[in-house]
């Protein structure tokens, strides 16, 4: 059913979602409550405090739709669907068309870095941990390092990525830091934040081209 789906929405454009988008719209709300609200309860916060701080609100909250072409490169060519990224905010709620191509990296820092497929399971979703959460809870939950490689097959994914509202205060939480374990980031806007990695992002893009 997903697949059936986001070929259909991937081809008619992120910005004409019909009823069955939305209905996938709501689906992906109603989880990513949930999971906010679990979060927030392990880190011993209110249940509703990322929602509060408007983790569920347009236009943070938002869907993108997906098309790798799938093609492979040449042996000596480094293609990649998607570059080996985090995501930014705070967490991602991802489902894919079952093709194989999504791979992750547990210890990011380690070198050489060892990348793992993704299995693909019947009616799950898939969520990465975003770099604002890991900053939020000081690293306490780490975001995923991940990367989508071309395994000859298109391949279609819906991404809805949830973050903070822009004027929300990013501190280091409570429960996430102690005299042994003090806050590693300082205070930030979550606007600020956002602002500053898709300028470097896309900087470093523009150089590459360049
Ligand atoms: O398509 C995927 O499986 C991953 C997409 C992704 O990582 C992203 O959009 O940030
Ligand atoms: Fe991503």
């Amino acid at each position: 059913m997903y697949k059936c789906w986001l070929i259909y929405a991937c081809f008619r454009g992120c910005y004409v979602l019909d009823w069955i988008g939305c209905v996938y719209l709501i689906r992906f709300r109603c989880a990513g409550n949930k999971l906010l609200r679990l979060i927030a309860l392990a880190l011993k916060l209110e249940e509703t405090f990322f929602e509060r701080m408007g983790g569920l609100d347009k236009p943070t909250a938002y869907l993108r739709l997906l098309r790798y072409p799938g093609e492979l490169g040449s042996a000596d060519e480094d293609v990649c669907g998607a570059s080996a990224h985090s995501d930014y905010g705070m967490i991602t709620l991802l489902a894919t068309d079952g093709v194989q191509g999504l791979q992750i990296c547990r210890e990011k820092f380690k070198q050489p870095q060892v990348w793992e497929d993704v299995l693909h399971l019947d009616g799950a979703l898939i969520i990465n941990i975003g770099d604002m959460m890991e900053r939020w809870t000081n690293c306490m939950f780490r975001s995923t390092l991940h990367r989508v490689m071309p395994v000859g097959q298109e391949r279609f994914s819906a991404a809805f990525f949830l973050d903070p509202k822009h004027d929300c205060l990013v501190e280091c939480l409570e429960s996430c830091c102690s005299e042994s374990s003090p806050a590693r980031f300082p205070p930030i806007l979550s606007g600020d934040y956002l602002k500053e990695r898709f300028r470097l992002t896309y900087k470093s893009n523009l150089e590459s081209i360049v």
